[in-house]
């Protein structure tokens, strides 16, 4: 009998959830995921702009630093960015960059002047100022495309991964920051998490992007995914502030990769919302 590998769940337009029995498979669809994606972005725009966070993200990231895909994929047209990054040095623990470095950038040939890593040698008000003007500077010569609907920047990918609080890059719940509908990146002095200084995309920008993935894994994440991801408005059990909730596409589309633990609230959950597919 052929093993079930995951489950499909489709809650909302342009969304999906995707449920995996192991980090192993997490990782075997997310890379050809992406793949996938960067192909689109290649062929129909020249470019493929990813915006990366921290956490365990890269982790699930090396089945795309294996073949097929450190052969068939046209890295010369990747361009890489963050969705966040915490400040402190680029070779300290808690950065984002050198997460990213250890464990993607390393093993696969995307060229050094495509990494557009977020200055760690200012104040985190300028390097917020400073990273939204390179993102400026690229979406007037189309490196990154440009959202119709209201000229942010439209990332090809924007890869998340949401927190056991149900933050996502450094937007925390119910934090002033998550309000701001002008800005494309900023900054915070008070993250609940260390380090409290970071610099973070906002939601609008995130919400622009042609495609976004967030992952969640482990049990601890399991009450705030299941906040994100509910249709019931109501109710102590769904703030509103909630950052993962607030990832809503304005026009492009939303995959959830999660492991069991992670949707343990969604599995059993009586919710005729949500269809179930053998995926
Ligand atoms: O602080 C951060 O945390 C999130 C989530 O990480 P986790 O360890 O709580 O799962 C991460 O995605 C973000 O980029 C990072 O700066």
């Amino acid at each position: 009998m052929e093993m079930e590998t995951s489950v499909t769940y489709e809650p909302k337009r342009n969304s999906e959830i995707r449920v995996f029995e192991s980090s192993d498979e997490i990782s075997t669809d997310l890379a050809e995921y992406i793949s996938q994606v960067s192909e689109i972005s290649v062929k129909e725009r020249g470019f493929f702009a990813i915006a990366l966070s921290g956490g365990p993200l890269v982790n699930f990231l090396g089945k795309l630093c294996e073949a097929p895909y450190n052969k068939t994929l046209d890295w010369s047209k990747w361009y890489i960015f963050w969705s966040d990054e915490r400040a402190v040095a680029k070779n300290h623990v808690e950065s984002n960059y050198k997460l990213t470095k250890e464990g993607f950038l390393s093993k696969v040939p995307i060229l050094n002047g495509h990494v557009y890593s977020i200055n760690d040698n200012a104040t985190v008000e300028d390097a917020a100022t400073d990273y939204e003007f390179v993102i400026r500077q690229l979406v007037k010569v189309r490196t990154i495309g440009v959202s119709e609907s209201n000229d942010c920047p439209k990332f090809d990918l924007i890869l998340l991964n949401m927190g056991s609080d149900g933050h996502v890059a450094s937007l925390f719940p119910n934090h002033p920051a998550l309000e701001l509908k002008d800005d494309w990146v900023t900054y915070i002095t008070d993250s609940p998490q260390t380090p409290p200084e970071r610099i973070t995309f906002t939601l609008p920008v995130i919400n622009s992007a042609s495609n976004i993935a967030i992952l969640a894994t482990g049990d601890d994440k399991a009450k705030a995914v299941h906040l994100a991801i509910s249709d019931s408005t109501e109710g102590p059990e769904t703030p509103a502030s909630l950052p993962a909730r607030m990832v809503q596409p304005t026009d492009g589309k939303l995959v959830w990769f999660l492991d069991k633990a992670a949707a343990s609230s969604l599995e059993g959950k009586n919710d005729a919302s949500f269809e179930h597919h053998e995926y």
